[in-house]
């Protein structure tokens, strides 16, 4: 059975960070989110405009509804006002508190007062699980932090001075490894930049911690797991929002399972062309790739291949089974990410020329105008090609061939926007 986990936190209109990101994180992790709003942000992902602050007694009455209702696990606090504290520490007594002292935007927009950062530490971080940022660890202990042992000071002070069950100071504006201080231990969570928005990767932190707290998880794990998950939602977030994406790994999967389907059933089709097909299997064989929104690509395991007249796959679908065709892909889908799609086939000049006759867009790249830097870096021939094949053309190609060089054989990449419109390129080409 999920289990409660209450929230109480801001909403950011602009969809990145705040409540909807804290549901979004609750909900992701199989738990029930239990939202209490402390304040209305009038925002964007540029700048925060203006905050509304919810009345003290709406937030009373908010958490007296739930607490009335549900076996609360665990308690997320993020955005708040000062005049919020009191009512906030004694409405949430008994609870198990991760407070993340929320004290400005990534934009810039200061939240709180240092009257009020005076009153979360006398009111709000004793027995709560502290999660400040660098900068926030700083204004609450004093500390100036340049360092991983300056963090370890940080988390240090704020559990034996300030009365912290638990601190774990982040490291995302300094060098990603969290330091984690709890039952006198210090624990280091290294991690890795990942590339992707972070507007909103403090608030997914905290709420991902209550989350796994409320499994039941110890702290140490439980930190570890909300890394791991805010890693994700950076890596996979999108656009939209320039913010993190709590919900990457529920899209995840499910793209990856439409698209392992798609792609396993254009196989399919493909190989029914069988004898048709066969001349035009490159002497490497020939691979089908296809790209989901995450930039995960599949392909056919072993590639496709020969086989007496006919020609058959080697393996299945799955993840990363071809390497040049993901490059070739990914390239194509950095100049027009509607490209879902590629195929390649043995170059013979009849199927360019039936290719331009079926109103295709054909361009090419010359391997041997390839530049030497390039060349000898080996892994770029590929990205080169393409990127010089979208220039070359002026616009969107379906087709892009190259000639050839030593020990290189030619070669013909069908793009298209999904894999069954590669399939019906192939069969007009080689019918
Ligand atoms: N680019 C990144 N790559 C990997 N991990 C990151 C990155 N940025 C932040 N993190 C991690 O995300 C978590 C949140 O840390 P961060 O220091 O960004 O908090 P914050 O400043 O409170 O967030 P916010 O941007 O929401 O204010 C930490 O675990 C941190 O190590
Ligand atoms: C409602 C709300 N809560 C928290 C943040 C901090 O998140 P960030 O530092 O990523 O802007 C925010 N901008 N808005």
């Amino acid at each position: 059975m999920p289990m409660a986990v209450l929230i109480i936190a801001g909403l950011d209109t602009g969809g990145g960070a705040g409540l909807k990101a804290d549901i979004e994180t609750v909900s992701a992790l199989n738990e029930h989110p239990l939202p209490v709003v402390s304040a209305i942000t009038y925002q964007n992902p540029n700048e925060v405009r203006g905050v509304f602050i919810a009345p003290p007694e709406t937030i009373r009455e908010q958490i007296r509804a739930v607490r009335d209702a549900f076996d609360i696990r665990a308690v997320k606090i993020g955005l708040i006002h000062g005049g919020a504290i009191e009512a906030i520490a004694e409405e949430t007594k008994g609870l198990r508190k991760i407070l993340d002292p929320v004290m400005a935007s990534t934009s810039g927009f200061q939240f709180l007062s240092p009257e009020d950062v005076g009153r979360l530490k006398k009111r709000l971080v004793p027995g709560s699980i502290v999660t400040p940022n660098v900068p926030e660890a700083e204004v609450l202990t004093g500390i100036k932090i340049n360092s991983v042992e300056d963090m370890r000071k940080a988390a240090r002070v704020l559990v034996e001075e300030l009365s912290a069950e638990a601190a774990v100071v982040k490291g995302g504006h300094l060098n990603f490894t969290d330091v984690l201080y709890w039952n006198g231990e210090v624990f280091e969570i290294p991690g890795e930049h990942a590339e992707g928005f972070t507007h909103g990767t403090g608030c997914a932190f905290s709420t991902a911690l209550a989350a796994f707290i409320a499994k039941g998880l110890r702290l140490p794990e439980a930190v570890e797991k909300a890394k791991r998950f805010v890693e994700g939602a950076i890596r996979f977030s999108r656009g939209e929002g320039k913010a993190i994406n709590p919900i990457w790994e529920l899209q995840r999967d499910a793209q990856r399972w439409r698209s392992k389907e798609e792609l396993g059933d254009a196989v399919n089709r493909l190989v029914k062309m069988g004898e048709l097909l066969n001349r035009h299997v490159a002497e490497v064989g020939t691979n089908f790739a296809l790209a989901t929104d995450f930039n995960e690509v599949f392909a056919v395991k072993g590639r496709i291949v020969r086989y007496d007249k006919t020609v058959k796959p080697v393996g299945p679908v799955e993840l990363n089974a071809s390497d040049h065709l993901r490059r070739a892909l990914l390239k194509m889908r950095e100049f027009y990410p509607e490209v879902k799609a590629v195929l390649n086939l043995r170059y013979s000049e009849e199927l360019v020329e039936k290719a331009k006759k079926l109103g295709l867009k054909v361009s090419f790249y010359d391997r041997r105008e390839e530049p030497e830097e390039v060349k000898r870096a080996e892994r770029g021939t590929m990205e080169w090609g393409i990127e010089t094949a979208v220039k070359r053309l002026g616009e969107r190609p379906d087709i892009v061939y190259h000639l050839g060089d030593w020990g290189k054989e030619p070669m013909i990449l069908v793009f298209g926007s999904n894999a069954e419109e590669v399939v019906e390129r192939v069969r007009l080409l080689i019918s």
